[in-house]
């Protein structure tokens, strides 16, 4: 046996002569359990709803193609979560947690980082669009989109294969972890992972924070040039439409700063803590011997409660479709048979037919 098997196994054998030590405490059999019981319902409602409203709209946009990936990323994960409240709930059969640990855990994650990628490629998109407003889109690049958001589930795909492959041990014990099911290969391979997908994640909060860091500066000078540019035009014209003019450009202002916001707390909210907490937490599966059992336990928590916010990100995706995009908007309102423009104080901006499709940046 190599030390890596030894290390996967330590933990068990630790945790059968140290009760207070076990995972099963109240935090991961009823806590959890019930918090992502009530994210699957309302996930699955808002997501349900966002599928329905997505797909009555046409791919004539790279921003809705990438946003339709998201939502069936965040379908995906959302029909993980029964699986992993009747596991942590220890309402599973040892054969259902071990279809967790091969399967739907795997899922989740793949689907965490599919999300997290095509918010990064949101971002690019609507930096390009502040910043080149009048280049459109062609089938041609409409077409490279498709290949790209194809390529990025491929290479996902790919990177988390074998998590599920090499996850082939029977379990020895009762109160098995994952880690326990993995070969040693499935022990690297599950840190090489965990690796790259902290690369993916730091990647993409740097790429979003930059692409809207560019977009707000864009936006704010080209907001303060046609302020200067319309006091200058009712100075001349004695002042009768000043008040108007400057009534109609401040809440495109305040939906700029507010959409912007709501990506950037979006990362830094769900994904971030998750993204601090995995580090140790992977050291403790990979390398057990560096650990006491106490402060595996501590990890294992911390990475359980980031866990959650990152899961709520799949709940929260559909508000940032409602906020960022208006096809999203008018096509819901139509669904829903309410009128054009309903919301508009909160989303700073109309909804009617006749508003470009996916506005920069709203
Ligand atoms: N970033 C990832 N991408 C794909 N699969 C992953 C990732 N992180 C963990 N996994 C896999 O998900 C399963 C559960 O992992 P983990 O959450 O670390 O275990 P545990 O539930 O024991 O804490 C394992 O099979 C693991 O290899």
């Amino acid at each position: 046996m190599d030390n890596t098997t030894e290390f996967a196994l330590t933990p068990v054998n630790h945790n059968l002569t140290n009760s207070s030590c076990s995972r099963d405490n109240v935090l991961k059999t009823v806590v959890f359990p019930v918090l992502y019981s009530i994210l699957f319902l309302l996930g699955l409602s808002l997501n349900g709803l966002a599928v329905w409203v997505f797909f009555s709209i046409p791919s004539r946009s790279h921003f809705i193609i990438y946003l339709k990936n998201i939502v069936v990323a965040d379908v995906l994960m959302t029909l993980t979560f029964p699986f992993k409240v009747l596991s942590d709930s220890n309402m599973a059969s040892v054969g259902m947690r071990v279809f967790v640990c091969r399967v739907s855990s795997v899922l989740f994650y793949l689907t965490m980082y599919i999300s997290i990628l095509f918010f990064g490629l949101i971002s690019i998109d609507r930096c390009r669009k502040t910043l080149q407003p009048f280049k459109g889109t062609n089938a041609a690049r409409l077409a490279h989109r498709k290949l790209l958001s194809g390529a990025v589930w491929g290479s996902l795909l790919a990177l988390s294969l074998p998590n599920m492959a090499l996850t082939s041990r029977s379990p020895t014990s009762a109160n098995f972890k994952c880690g326990d099911l993995k070969t040693a290969a499935g022990l690297r391979w599950h840190e090489v992972v965990n690796h790259v997908c902290q690369v993916i994640f730091w990647g993409n909060l740097v790429t979003v924070t930059i692409c809207y860091a560019l977009i707000t500066k864009e936006l704010y000078s080209s907001y303060a040039r046609s302020k200067a540019c319309r006091a200058g035009g009712a100075k001349r014209r004695a002042g009768t439409d000043g008040g108007t003019v400057k009534g109609q450009r401040q809440p495109r202002r305040k939906s700029v700063s507010s959409n912007v916001f709501l990506v950037l707390a979006v990362f830094f909210v769900c994904f971030a803590p998750f993204h601090f907490a995995r580090v140790p937490y992977t050291m403790s599966q990979t390398r057990g011997h560096l650990f006491d059992c106490n402060l595996k336990l501590f990890f294992f928590q911390l990475k359980e409660s980031t866990l959650w916010l990152s899961s709520l990100n799949a709940l929260l995706d559909p508000l940032i479709y409602f906020f960022l995009c208006k096809s999203f908007r008018t096509t819901l309102f139509k669904t829903l048979r309410l009128p054009p423009g309903t919301y508009s104080w909160l989303t700073g901006s109309g909804s009617g037919p006749n508003t470009a499709e996916d506005q920069t940046p709203t």
